[in-house]
């Protein structure tokens, strides 16, 4: 079902990117991706929650060789960032020479991935660069080089598509925008 508004706790949300947009968007990516890393059988490290239903569908449109694994690390609570870098936690293999794409299903004011990236380049990879959903240019607070996008949204929080407003909001299929 599509619903042109939702209401989820205390706040109310209108459609936003509708799924066939995003599914369109995805398969661009995945394209890219694909193409870049043809042969050289990436490692996608997919940071849970969030980036769940992304890198489901994102693999899902691979053609090349590649592997998955999921680490987690949270730095948001309630509406806005807390600013603490959390560690990686549930990084099991060893990345040492390997090609690396962070999966996220958001990049806001990138203190996520500000925190990741110096942790996993510690750990000797070939290559690391980040594939997201959604990002906020306007939002960024780190110089940070986001190589795969799939889509720039405005300083809007969001829900939907695995992203959630205090736990909710995850199953919903199209991405809504707070009213
Ligand atoms: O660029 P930033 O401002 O750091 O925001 C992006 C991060 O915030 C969200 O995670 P959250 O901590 O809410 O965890 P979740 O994925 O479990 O919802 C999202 O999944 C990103 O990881
Ligand atoms: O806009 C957002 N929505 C949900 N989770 C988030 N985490 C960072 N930004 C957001």
């Amino acid at each position: 079902m599509h619903h042109p508004s939702v209401t989820i706790h205390d706040k109310q949300f209108s459609l936003y990117i509708p799924e066939r947009k995003i599914l369109h968007s995805v398969e661009i990516v995945a394209t890219r991706l694909s193409h870049d890393y043809r042969g050289k059988r990436p490692l996608f490290l997919s940071v849970l929650n969030g980036a769940f239903m992304f890198a489901s569908d994102l693999m899902k449109e691979m053609s090349t060789p590649c592997e998955i694994s999921f680490i987690r690390l949270a730095s948001y609570s309630d509406m806005h960032s807390t600013g603490k870098v959390k560690e990686i936690m549930g990084l099991n293999e060893d990345i040492r020479g390997r090609h690396i794409i962070i999966i996220e299903d958001i990049v806001d004011t990138g203190h996520t991935i500000a925190g990741l990236l110096p942790q996993l380049r510690q750990k000797g990879p070939a290559s690391v660069e980040v594939a997201t959903l959604l990002i906020k240019p306007e939002s960024l607070q780190h110089n940070l080089a986001i190589k795969y996008p799939a889509m720039s949204i405005a300083n809007d929080f969001v829900v939907g598509y695995g992203l959630d407003y205090n736990g909710l909001g995850r199953n919903l299929r199209d991405i809504y925008k707070v009213i």
